[in-house]
């Protein structure tokens, strides 16, 4: 289901026309499109291997494409020049643990060829890691790496901030500094894109979503309009649930569960 709502914008951060990659014979993404408008928070939900994770290294350039075409500020990202305005977060924190914090930024800023030093200084004291920055990464936490990845995704003031699971294992203060940054980010003109399995999350935070489902759109529109779209249910979840059939799936799962628990209940041997 599409819910059309009118776009606050007619110039496009970036756009995304009839994307589609396969892994063999996998059909990971098809016939994906979407835009995102300057100030929008934009989220990809969707179950386990529906293609979100594809979708996301496709437009960071890790991947390329079978089919379609993406564009950020007008320029193909296929031009590397499109990279300068793209920062992006990866889900699963590939750090360099041998090098410190400090090393590591240095790194994104020779890679970068901007003087982005200063504001990675003054992003770091924000987010309370300024004390820190000359540790070796391997000593950092989960929550300390994530804060550095950001650092490392916005020190050079991208339009179009692209974050894989951006609240996955964060504590409360963690999060709530994310959700400051994500506003600071977008009420200045900048676009995020974010792909999470956090229902609440992008209920509360994501302007509009795509909701994805064996590669393909299953929805796209705002949490409150899909709800409505949708009869009226209480929750994205609900929405997720319904346009990806899981809440099907649910059913007949737990009704297998019981039976399956009740048999162990019964005393009888498993099989
Ligand atoms: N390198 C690969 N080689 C072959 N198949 C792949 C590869 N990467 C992903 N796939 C397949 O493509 C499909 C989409 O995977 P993808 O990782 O994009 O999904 P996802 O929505 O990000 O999943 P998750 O929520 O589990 O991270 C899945 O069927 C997956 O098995």
């Amino acid at each position: 289901m599409k819910v059309n709502e009118p776009l606050n914008s007619l110039y496009f951060t970036c756009r995304v026309e009839e994307l589609a990659k396969d892994y063999g014979k996998v059909q990971a993404v098809r016939n994906i499109s979407f835009d995102l408008v300057p100030g929008e928070v934009f989220g990809l939900l969707g179950p386990n291997g529906s293609g979100k994770s594809t979708i996301l290294h496709i437009l960071t350039g890790l991947l390329d494409a079978n089919r379609g075409s993406v564009e950020v500020n007008g320029v193909c990202i296929k031009d590397k020049d499109s990279r300068q305005w793209i920062g992006f977060a990866p889900d699963d924190l590939p750090l360099p643990v041998s090098l410190t914090a400090v090393e590591y930024l240095n790194l994104h800023h020779r890679l970068r060829k901007r003087d982005d030093r200063k504001v990675a200084i003054r992003l770091a004291e924000a987010l309370g890691l300024s004390g820190a920055l000359g540790r070796s990464i391997s000593s950092y936490s989960h929550g300390m790496k994530r804060k550095l990845q950001l650092i490392a995704a916005v020190m050079h003031s991208p339009d179009l901030l692209i974050l894989d699971e951006p609240f996955r294992g964060l504590d409360p203060e963690a999060s709530s500094v994310l959700r400051d940054l994500l506003r600071i980010f977008t009420g200045a003109g900048g676009s995020v894109l974010i792909a999470t399995h956090d229902m609440l999350r992008a209920e509360l935070d994501c302007d509009r979503v795509m909701i994805l489902y064996n590669g393909e759109q299953a929805a796209l529109g705002s949490p409150s309009a899909l709800r409505e779209a949708y009869g009226g249910l209480a929750s994205l979840e609900d929405v997720f649930l319904q346009a990806t059939k899981l809440d099907e799936f649910q059913v007949r799962r737990r009704e297998q569960l019981r039976a399956a628990l009740s048999f162990d209940q019964h005393g009888e041997e498993l099989r």
